[in-house]
């Protein structure tokens, strides 16, 4: 991180307390099973939602958001929400979510750290969770966004969407509960966590882990600027890198210093900006909780393997993946597309950015969308 100019507090998390924004909360009772043993002693789901459900409740779209993201897919910044919605481009009167027509939900996940039980959440003793927050897969996320669907009375989705890992968890809803899926639409993203994936994300998982100021993971009671802010920044830039192009980093950046009197490289200034930003809104232990939700994403556990699993599909289905997706190569996006009997071929996004593509090129998403509603 650039030398602090003002300390973030010891995480990023949304609290208690902080303005809700346009959040809403399902408090959902009783004992969460988990898939790696364990359990929860029930959970609450931040969620944020546009338009207006139908009378039959045939018109709701799920939205799942990504590593770092959060139900402020639409909309500016603002109290509750430091960043402007993510996918705005997309959502809203006239665009290809059309909030005339659709209604969308978009649930922060479970684990998340902005509103929905996560480590940073108070157990039931009203404690941080901290270091005792179990373990979480892909499908534990998404069995309680069931019950977030359940409490708003949408039995099927007409449309469940994300990309990276919210691909992930669309891919699980339309594998593990056919049944509440009408059609699906995967972007950069995978049926299962390759080596490379899981590998990129070995030093990020080690750097916030060694950062004294972690402590283990109960880090909620310290003073600004003694949070794991060092090592959240480090596995962010870690990770930055591998959501952009090399082309891009080249073409922008080249060798160039970011300005007289500061001997950073412009890259590595950009770096330490995208780091600095995500201190301030993210939670290192939430960090670590779904980088191995993602690490143990594989959606043929248990289930015969991807080829079975896959197979459950009924959603009509467009998988889409970026030519220049480091992270997420598009052969990840052709297997998942040649395994899924109701999808056709890959779509493919071009693009300059990367993996990060997702949540650039809006009128390419926007025309995958279309082709999807009708
Ligand atoms: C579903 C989800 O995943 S939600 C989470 C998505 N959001 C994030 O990941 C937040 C982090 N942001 C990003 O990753 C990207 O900004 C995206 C993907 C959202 C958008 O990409 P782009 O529009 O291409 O933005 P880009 O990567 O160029 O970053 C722009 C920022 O870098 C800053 N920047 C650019 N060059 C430099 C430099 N040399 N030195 C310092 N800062 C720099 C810009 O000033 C700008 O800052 P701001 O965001 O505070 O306004
Ligand atoms: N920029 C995205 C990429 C991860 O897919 C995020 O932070 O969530």
């Amino acid at each position: 991180m650039s030398p602090a100019r003002d300390l973030p507090p010891a995480t990023g998390a949304w609290r208690e307390g902080d303005p809700p924004g346009h959040r809403q909360f399902l408090t959902v009772p009783g004992e969460l099973r988990l898939e790696a043993g364990g359990s929860l002693p029930g959970y609450r789901v931040a969620y944020e939602t546009w338009g207006k459900l139908n009378s039959d409740a045939s018109n709701a779209v799920l939205i799942e958001h990504a590593l770092t993201g959060d139900s402020h897919a639409a909309g500016p910044a603002g109290p509750g929400h430091p960043s402007p919605g993510w996918w705005d481009g997309l959502i809203g009167p006239g665009r290809a979510l059309d909030t005339d027509e659709v209604f969308v939900v978009v649930p922060n996940i479970l684990g998340g750290c902005q509103g929905t039980t996560g480590p940073s959440s108070p157990d039931p003793d009203g404690k941080p969770w901290g270091s005792r927050f179990p373990r979480l897969t892909v499908r534990d996320q998404v069995v309680a966004e069931a019950a977030l669907a359940d409490a708003l009375g949408i039995e099927r989705w007409a449309l469940v969407l994300g990309g990276s890992m919210g691909g992930m968890r669309a891919l699980e809803w339309a594998v593990g509960l056919p049944a509440r899926v009408d059609a699906l639409l995967v972007v950069a993203s995978t049926a299962a966590a390759s080596a490379e994936q899981i590998a990129w994300a070995a030093p990020q998982l080690h750097a916030i882990r060694s950062d004294p100021g972690w402590r283990g993971g109960d880090y909620y009671d310290a003073a600004p600027g003694e949070g794991p802010h060092v090592g959240l920044g480090i596995a962010r830039r870690i990770a930055h890198v591998t959501y952009r192009s090399e082309p891009e980093l080249s073409q922008r950046f080249g060798r160039h210093r970011q300005a007289p009197g500061d001997d950073r490289y412009a890259v590595e200034s950009y770096l330490d900006h995208h780091a600095d930003k995500l201190v301030r809104r993210f939670d290192a232990n939430s960090y670590l909780l779904l980088t191995e939700s993602m690490n143990d994403h594989d959606v043929g556990r248990d289930r015969g393997g991807v080829g079975q699993a896959l197979s459950r599909v009924t959603a009509r289905t467009v998988v889409a993946g970026v030519d220049s997706d480091r992270l997420y190569p598009p052969y990840q996006s052709r297997d998942l597309a040649a395994g899924i009997p109701t999808a056709g071929e890959a779509a493919v996004i071009s693009s300059p950015y990367g993996h990060d593509s997702f949540l650039i090129e809006t009128p390419q998403l926007s025309a995958l969308v279309k082709s999807l509603l009708g």
